[in-house]
């Protein structure tokens, strides 16, 4: 089977009845595997994950692998081929004739060299005539001068090209040469080659500048590719992707090592061509002789280990994978780079207290694996450098040179060479000191092994800090700093925000049934009537409650419900109500602030993990990898939830097709659009049946047809017996989905119940909309068009508060209004006032005339058209919307915008209305913007039958 088939499919068909026994019957009949298998197949699923996603991510790989080459530099040989038309002078006294001969015999070509006598007049001059030719091509002028004591040779160089200094030296140490051998047959060249330099300092010094260039140069080039291993883990987690899987309950750890052993194993193909390079290119040899290479090997190994999970402890802190690779990348080359100057610089200095801050700067930067990697390989020239003193020349050269230098200069340093004749000549010498090759691995400096420790407990510590993490402590110490500085008892006393509103009895009842329900106990006679026989609850939320740091309203306000087997609960809410928050706590992504849940009484303030294996969750963001296609995603969720292959291909492509996702499936889901994208994540919280699942506006952007669809594969799950919670602002998905619907509104439960308790509960009659016109009323006079719709509005209100009485205005736009009609009104009633207001007649046709209404005079009508429904589930959401607005603001009407038209009284207006007797009537019109029925009416605006209350004078 090849690597595509592997990736789509598993690793095929693999189960067997043999195997059978290695599977449990899981939720909603299918078969989930257990133990070890369960194990492996999620090890499995992580890897092809990571395979899927390298595949994918070429680019990435590559830059990792290559990255290190960016440090190469290529030797220059310095001569005047580096500037084309090169002039200069030349100012020789006549003893020197010879000399000036042969370094003008240097200049051929495009190059032009003057005699001059004065050679400040000439430089003066020729910068003063043109001074951009003068700046970038008189490289170098010399003076060949005659002197009493002795000649003078000197060059003058331009400052501004580069290499002008070295050109100018070879120059002149050219013409010497020509001088002294009379020939043109020997050159000296002199080359610029910054990495490796010369190896004159060979003897000079234990200190070299060489292995502080390797210690600075390998560290920039490596600081940019362990900072690449940040990226994925920092997306999975800011996607998400990471809390969906281990929601699974694939055990994080495995998470870790597989991302650990797949990035470690691409680091291996980049730290083999690293050593490949540096075992071919090495021309001084410090990396390639005796115990070098494997030094080599082993602190490039250990850097794997150090850096790989101080990247991974990175990717927690940060948002996007860009801020996170620069600042990583920024903290490596810091203490790569710039310290190891530092600390070597203090060294260096050799005064005991710039030493000591030297070695305390050593070891705390240490635990950045950068630092300890430039020093190790700083370490391995040096000490190569030390234990090839002695070996530059050969055996014969040596015994020769020994010789001699006993003879003449027993104090040169050479002399610690000279270990041959017994005693050795160099314990014969005034020093007494014979050269002793040094390890590589010795933990005294410059050894490398104190570089190899650290780096090797960089790993153990950042993989600990990972452990730390994971386990949960930060919200251990978060709960504890909230002990120790009283902030439970803080967030007891905060008030709720906004006026103390009654609480619905059915959410009383709620409250009171699920306590009874997790402790026990006898259910209240409040909660007697909602237990239609029993009760069988897969969660129950109890006093819920999230105050985010810093803020002073809490975003989930003790609330308590239930979610029985096999139901759907609906959780509506206007924008910032609180879904979203119960939805981050139920799922562990935050820790609430009070309260508790269980599923199938599993704790989640207790049993976190093994709470949220429970529930497969389509978040309001999705969380996927976009490299990966659709079908991949759903065969790594399938497989994390311990499907086996066959299951899981025909359970994947069932909901790929339920959906609506067939066409695009196969292709990476970084292509899909908004409402794909929506569908994908409802099918992954869907696939592998979780008994919970929690959708977060599953169907925000996605069209009428495809809504549908996902709706039909929700109904699915609840026919298997999974519950689900749903969250939407689509109040006929509500209806459609839901057996049983919660409002929340400001953090805090307003009502629960079945659509049609809530409707009949908090929406009392009907709902009528009317469609007002807004012009045309005169011959295009805007201003008084405005004026008669101002007026026109006004009067049809009257009428309509006159002939439908009990009427509410519920919602005013300009151009329409919106009224709650008492069920007093007949449907009959209605449509015969409506009809007569629309065809601009007088209602009293169809109720008895009351000839003082202003709508009697014949016009052109306001209503333009109208609608007349059932109270919907929207319109009960909308009473609560806005009374949760009006509790925000209160004084200022919620939803009326209306400015064109005189403001509804805010209690109750009196108008004063022209009446036939010379009498004056007046009516009082009730408020809009009034709560729901339920709550109460306004006893001032309402007769007790719920009409309007008309006061004669
Ligand atoms: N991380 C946070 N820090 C501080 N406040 C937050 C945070 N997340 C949410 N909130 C606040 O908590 C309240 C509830 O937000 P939440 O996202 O739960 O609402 P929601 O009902 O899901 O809204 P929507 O329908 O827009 O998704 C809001 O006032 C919001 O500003």
């Amino acid at each position: 089977m090849n690597l595509d088939a592997i990736l789509e499919d598993g690793l095929g068909n693999s189960s067997s009845s043999s195997q059978q026994q290695l599977f449990s019957k899981g939720n909603n009949g299918l078969e989930r595997m257990t133990g070890n298998r369960l194990l492996m197949q999620r090890i499995k699923a992580f890897f092809i994950k990571r395979i899927i996603y390298s595949k994918r991510k070429w680019p990435l790989i590559i830059t990792q692998t290559f990255d290190f080459l960016i440090s190469q530099e290529p030797q220059l040989v310095l001569n005047t081929s580096l500037f084309p038309y090169s002039s200069s002078f030349m100012k020789v006294d006549p003893d020197l004739e010879s000399l000036s001969f042969q370094y003008r015999s240097l200049f051929s070509g495009s190059h032009e060299v003057s005699s001059t006598d004065n050679m400040t007049g000439s430089l003066l001059k020729a910068a003063h005539d043109n001074l951009l030719h003068y700046r970038e091509n008189n490289i170098c002028s010399a003076e060949f001068l005659s002197e009493e004591e002795a000649n003078t040779l000197r060059i003058l160089t331009q400052t501004i090209p580069f290499h002008t200094l070295g050109i100018g030296t070879s120059l002149v140490t050219n013409a010497l040469l020509r001088l002294a051998t009379n020939s043109t047959i020997h050159t000296i060249t002199t080359t610029n080659w910054p990495l490796p330099p010369d190896t004159t300092w060979l003897f000079s010094s234990e200190f070299s500048t060489s292995s502080l260039v390797y210690a600075n140069m390998m560290p920039l080039a490596l600081a940019f590719l362990s900072a690449s291993f940040l990226v994925f883990p920092l997306q999975e987690r800011e996607t998400n992707t990471k809390q969906v899987q281990v929601m699974t309950g694939a055990p994080v750890w495995a998470l870790w090592a597989t991302t650990f052993l797949w990035d470690f194993t691409t680091y291996m193909i980049s730290l083999l061509l690293i050593y490949i390079c540096f075992m071919t290119m090495d021309p001084n040899g410090y990396f390639t002789k005796g115990e070098a290479p494997g030094a080599l090997f082993l602190l490039l190994l250990l850097y794997g280990w150090g850096s790989i999970p101080m990247a991974y402890v990175f990717s927690f802190p940060f948002q996007t994978a860009a801020s996170g690779f620069a600042v990583l990348a920024l903290v490596n080359i810091v203490a790569g780079q710039l310290m190891t100057v530092v600390v070597w610089g203090l060294r260096m200095a050799e005064q005991p207290t710039l030493t000591t801050v030297s070695d305390i700067l050593y070891w705390a930067t240490s635990v950045i694996p950068a630092y300890p990697v430039a020093t190790g390989f700083g370490h391995i020239v040096q000490v190569g450098v030390h234990n090839s003193k002695c070996n530059q020349f050969n055996e014969t050269v040596t015994q020769e040179l020994c010789k001699a230098l006993y003879a003449f200069a027993q104090d040169n340093d050479f002399m610690q060479c000279c270990r041959y004749g017994d005693p050795p000549l160099c314990s014969k010498v005034g020093t007494g000191v014979c050269l002793e090759e040094w390890s590589y691995y010795r933990l005294q400096q410059p050894g490398m092994g104190s570089d190899l420790l650290s780096l090797f407990v960089n790993g153990i510590i950042f993989f600990g800090i990972i452990v730390f993490i994971e386990a949960g402590a930060p919200i251990f110490f978060i709960r504890l700093w909230r002990r120790i500085s009283y902030q439970d008892r803080k967030f007891q006393q905060v008030k709720p925000q906004g006026q103390v509103r009654e609480v619905d009895e059915d959410v009383v009842a709620e409250a009171d049934l699920v306590t009874s329900l997790m402790t026990g106990s006898q259910p209240t006679a409040n909660t007697l009537p909602m237990i239609n026989g029993s009760v069988d609850a897969t969660l129950l939320a109890s006093m819920l409650s999230k105050q985010y740091y810093g803020c002073l309203v809490r975003a989930v306000d003790n609330i308590s419900f239930r979610v029985n087997r096999g139901e759907c609960l609906g959780l509506l809410g206007v924008n910032g109500a609180g879904k979203t928050t119960t939805f981050k706590m139920l799922t562990g992504d935050e820790v609430p602030t009070a309260g508790d849940a269980t599923i199938d009484g599993l704790s989640l303030s207790h049993e976190r993990n093994k709470f949220v294996q429970n529930i497969g969750y389509c978040p309001q963001f999705d969380a996927f990898l976009d490299d990966l296609t659709g079908v991949e995603m759903l065969h790594l969720m399938g497989r994390l939830r311990g499907m086996s292959e066959a299951q899981l291909r025909e359970n994947v492509n069932s909901l790929v097709s339920l959906v609506g996702l067939t066409e695009c499936a196969k292709r990476p889901s970084s292509t899909y659009s908004g409402g794909n994208r929506r569908k994908l994540s409802t099918a992954l919280a869907l696939v592998g049946n979780p008994p919970l699942v929690f959708l977060d506006e599953p169907t925000s952007g996605v069209d009428p047809v495809s809504r549908r669809r996902v709706w039909t594969a929700i109904r699915q799950a609840i026919n298997n017996g999974q519950s689900v919670v749903l969250t939407s602002h689509s109040m006929e998905e509500c209806e459609a989905l839901c057996s049983r619907i919660i409002i929340m509104s400001r953090g805090r439960l307003r009502c629960v119940g079945t659509t049609g308790h809530l409707k009949a509960k908090f929406g009392q009659g009907y709902s009528l909309q009317v469609k007002l016109r807004t012009h045309g009323f005169t011959q295009g006079n805007k201003s008084e068009d405005e004026q008669i719709y101002v007026t026109k509005v006004n009067e049809l209100k009257i009428v309509i508060n006159y002939f439908l009485p009990g009427s509410t205005l519920t919602d005013q736009h300009k151009g329409m209004l919106a009224y709650r009609v008492p069920i007093s009104v007949s449907w009959g009633q209605l449509f015969s006032v409506m009809e007569a207001l629309k065809a601009g007649r007088d209602p009293g046709a169809a109720t008895p005339l009351r000839e003082d209404l202003p709508l009697a005079s014949p016009s052109t009508s306001i209503v333009e058209v109208y609608a007349a429904s059932d109270t919907s589930l929207e319109q009960v959401f909308l009473s609560f919307a806005r009374e949760a607005a009006m509790e925000q603001a209160p004084g200022v009407p919620g939803t009326v915008t209306d400015n064109s038209v005189a403001p509804v009284a805010s209690s109750a207006s009196i108008i004063q209305v022209p009446g036939t007797n010379n009498s004056l009537d007046m009516y009082e019109v009730p408020t809009g913007n009034q709560g729901p029925l339920a709550q109460g009416e306004s006893s001032q605006s309402k007769n007790q039958d719920g009409s309007p209350k008309i006061t004669e004078l």
